[in-house]
């Protein structure tokens, strides 16, 4: 099977873009996410992600990351996913995500995690 390399540029359904750094030989990556949606009141800047993937058999790969994002929006993402080899030739990633945002109170604890679910394709 071709191997599914995260590093490159990738765009999901909701047209936020991805830039992963180099993989390095033990699977872990940096990178840095560009959101196009927030519920925090002014646009987030570029936030800074890390993440591993592994890297058997240069297989459609598993993979998690984390994104811390900065300003204004105390909140933090993570993603786990699998990178496939899509039916056109084109990879996909396709990933769940868990969204905690920062509440000012327990009381509001319950509140405070959003799940959904992304599609990521690279940008040609
Ligand atoms: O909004 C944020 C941070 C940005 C989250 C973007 C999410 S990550 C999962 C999904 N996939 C994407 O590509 N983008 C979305 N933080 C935030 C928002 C609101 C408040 N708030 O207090 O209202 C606090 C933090």
């Amino acid at each position: 099977i071709k191997p599914c390399n995260l590093t490159g540029w990738w765009k999901n359904d909701l047209g936020s873009k991805m830039h992963v750094f180099n993989v390095d030989n033990n699977g872990t990556f940096s990178g840095e996410y560009h959101t196009a949606v927030s519920s925090a009141k002014s646009p987030i800047q570029p936030s800074p992600l890390v993440g591993s993937q592994h890297l058997d058999k240069d297989e459609q790969d598993t993979f998690g990351f984390t994104v811390n994002w900065k300003k204004f929006s105390d909140s933090t993402a993570v993603f786990v996913g699998q990178c496939f080899n899509g039916a056109d030739g084109k990879e996909v990633l396709h990933t769940s995500w868990l969204l905690r945002e920062k509440v000012d109170s327990e009381t509001d604890d319950w509140k405070a995690t959003r799940i959904g679910r992304n599609t990521f394709t690279r940008m040609s």
